[in-house]
């Protein structure tokens, strides 16, 4: 698929570079001179308070405010060298690239197959055969495949939660994006579902770049390598998860990763 976009192989490169990026909900200002690097092939965790502005620099990272009335980003998301904040950008095409996954698990009111399919026919023309494969590789990735292998007409609401949330981490993977946003994807999971996920992060990591915002601390420093400190729309702090939990450089990081904050 040629979207304009160069994404060059070599690693230790940046997936997305974010330059001096405010972000507005009508007058009020949701982000304040955000200048982040986020590394292709790496987990990158977004932590920080309630209403710290995580769900909104992720939310800008493929334009999905876009959709909504009043809100507007200023400043430049280089994504592989391209500012995807100018105007005349596919949005469909970038979206296919910086997929996204939500909070709660939102599968379509289709059979599990189609939930997977269905995306995946508004960017590739795929014979059936060549289909039934993606769905089967998407879903493998998920780790879900074992469970729905025997019921994939199946309504994808007809799984758990856990199943679900999985099952839209397939259909994000399935049209092959290079960057995968993940909204809290497993604060609405219990234990043995949110640990499968976990591991499922680690797995998917070495092909994509992982953007992840969590509540969670420890699922911080579990999953990310990279780790973003934010408060009240500015990011404090930046850096290696290890150095931002075991050592970091700003008292307010200090503060909140030790639980003194709030
Ligand atoms: N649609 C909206 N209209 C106006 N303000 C909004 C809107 N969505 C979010 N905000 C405000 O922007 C700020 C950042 O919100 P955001 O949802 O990004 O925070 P967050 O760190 O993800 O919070 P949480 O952890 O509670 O989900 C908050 O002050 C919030 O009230």
């Amino acid at each position: 698929m040629n979207t304009g976009i160069q994404e060059p192989q070599n690693s230790a490169v940046n997936a997305i570079e974010v330059r001096n990026l405010n972000f507005f909900y009508g007058s009020f200002q949701g982000l304040k001179k955000i200048n982040l690097d986020i590394e292709q092939g790496k987990v990158t965790a977004f932590i920080g308070p309630s209403g710290c502005g995580k769900s909104t620099l992720l939310r800008t990272l493929n334009r999905m405010y876009d959709l909504y009335p009043g809100q507007r980003a200023e400043g430049e998301i280089n994504f592989y060298g391209q500012n995807i904040l100018e105007p005349g950008l596919d949005l469909n095409l970038l979206r296919s690239r910086i997929g996204m996954v939500f909070q709660k698990p939102t599968p379509f009111p289709m059979s599990i197959y189609e939930n997977i399919a269905f995306g995946v026919r508004l960017y590739e023309k795929l014979s059936r055969s060549e289909m039934d494969e993606r769905v089967e590789w998407a879903l493998n990735k998920a780790a879900l495949w074992s469970e729905v292998k025997d019921k994939l007409n199946q309504s994808g609401l007809s799984l758990s939660g856990g199943q679900q949330q999985r099952l839209c981490i397939a259909r994000g993977v399935a049209v092959k994006p290079s960057v995968i946003l993940l909204d809290e994807p497993t604060s609405a999971l219990d234990p043995i579902s949110t640990g499968k996920v976990e591991e499922l992060i680690h797995e998917l990591k070495n092909e994509y770049t992982i953007a992840i915002v969590t509540h969670n601390m420890q699922q911080a420093a579990r999953v990310s390598d990279y780790t973003a400190y934010m408060y009240l729309g500015s990011l404090i702090e930046y850096g290696k998860t290890d150095e931002i939990f075991i050592k970091p450089k700003r008292k307010e990081t200090e503060d909140y990763i030790t639980g003194r904050f709030g």
